[in-house]
């Protein structure tokens, strides 16, 4: 079985409070971003994970593909199977990139093995895996809240949006972007600030990793310069970073932009 787990992006993110688990209550808009890795699953006769396309920092025992499978075995005794992940989605992003992978490998295996597990189920094992591996379930634009793990479906008319993604060539852990910032009350309720025309964003939408980042990083601040200055409606730093996007509206395709080696850059439609 052949999938494509596919990045998101982040339409604002605002940190509200501090939780008593350690981690942060969020708010923010998550939509599909379809710059995608490819993870294959066979029957195998023993458990195996071979890797290609950008290596992944760390154990190839501890990749989320692996550990998606262990979490399943353990209540559903599976059988062996063989994986295979292409990497293509920056690492370290804030694209959710191996979320997506954690996500699209219980998905596959639920399949393979023929488990009929509903979404809900799915979901909840997403969530032990990492704070976003659930919104890639269902992999549909929602409002999400809390860890950034419960939703609540939204209708967002992107259609036809060009969207530009870069990524520096920075990576940026999670955990050490959450340490940098102060949980605060939000500036505005994001369903209703999206609900908008896109040229309103700019004033109404923003991410609050942002301001905590950029004085560290200051390539995400010049990033979110130049692709205004390319005619963007709207552009943002997405999740955590390090990636940063834009928005054009009208079809129109993407200026092509300078920018220096080692950056990647995803240029489609939402
Ligand atoms: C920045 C976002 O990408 C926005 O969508 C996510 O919140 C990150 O989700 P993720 O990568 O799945 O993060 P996890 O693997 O669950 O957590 C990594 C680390 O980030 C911090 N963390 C994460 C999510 C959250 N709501 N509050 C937190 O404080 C914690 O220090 C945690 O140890
Ligand atoms: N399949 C995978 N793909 C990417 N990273 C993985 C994978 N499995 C495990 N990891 C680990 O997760 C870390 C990346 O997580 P991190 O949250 O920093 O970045 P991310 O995948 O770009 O997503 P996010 O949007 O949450 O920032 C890597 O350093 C690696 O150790």
């Amino acid at each position: 079985m052949l999938v494509f787990p596919n990045a998101k992006l982040n339409l604002g993110l605002y940190i509200t409070s501090q939780r008593p688990d350690g981690f942060r209550n969020l708010e923010s808009v998550f939509v599909p971003l379809p710059w995608t890795d490819a993870l294959e699953v066979l029957p195998a006769p023993e458990t195996t994970l071979t890797l290609t396309g950008i290596p992944i920092p760390g154990e190839p025992a501890t990749n989320l593909c692996l550990r998606a499978y262990e979490l399943l075995r353990a209540d559903f005794n599976l059988a062996p199977v063989h994986l295979h992940l292409h990497k293509v989605v920056p690492i370290g992003a804030g694209l959710g990139g191996g979320s997506a992978d954690a996500a699209f490998a219980l998905r596959a295996l639920s399949d393979l093995f023929q488990l009929g597990l509903p979404p809900e189920a799915l979901e909840s094992y997403a969530r032990r895996l990492g704070s976003d591996c659930a919104f890639f379930v269902r992999n549909k634009p929602v409002f999400a809240y809390e860890k950034g793990d419960v939703f609540e479906e939204i209708s967002l008319n992107l259609s036809g949006t060009a969207c530009k993604v870069i990524y520096p060539g920075l990576h940026i852990s999670t955990a050490e972007a959450y340490a940098r910032v102060q949980a605060r009350t939000p500036r505005h309720d994001l369903r209703a600030t999206l609900a908008q025309p896109l040229e309103t964003w700019r004033a109404t939408v923003s991410n609050d990793f942002e301001e905590a980042l950029t004085p560290h990083y200051p390539v995400l601040g010049e990033l979110k310069s130049a692709l205004y200055a390319a005619g963007a409606a709207y552009a943002s730093l997405s999740g955590s970073g390090s990636a940063v996007y834009g928005l054009f509206p009208g079809l129109q395709v993407p200026p092509t932009m300078q920018l220096p080696a080692g950056y990647q850059v995803w240029d489609g439609q939402l």
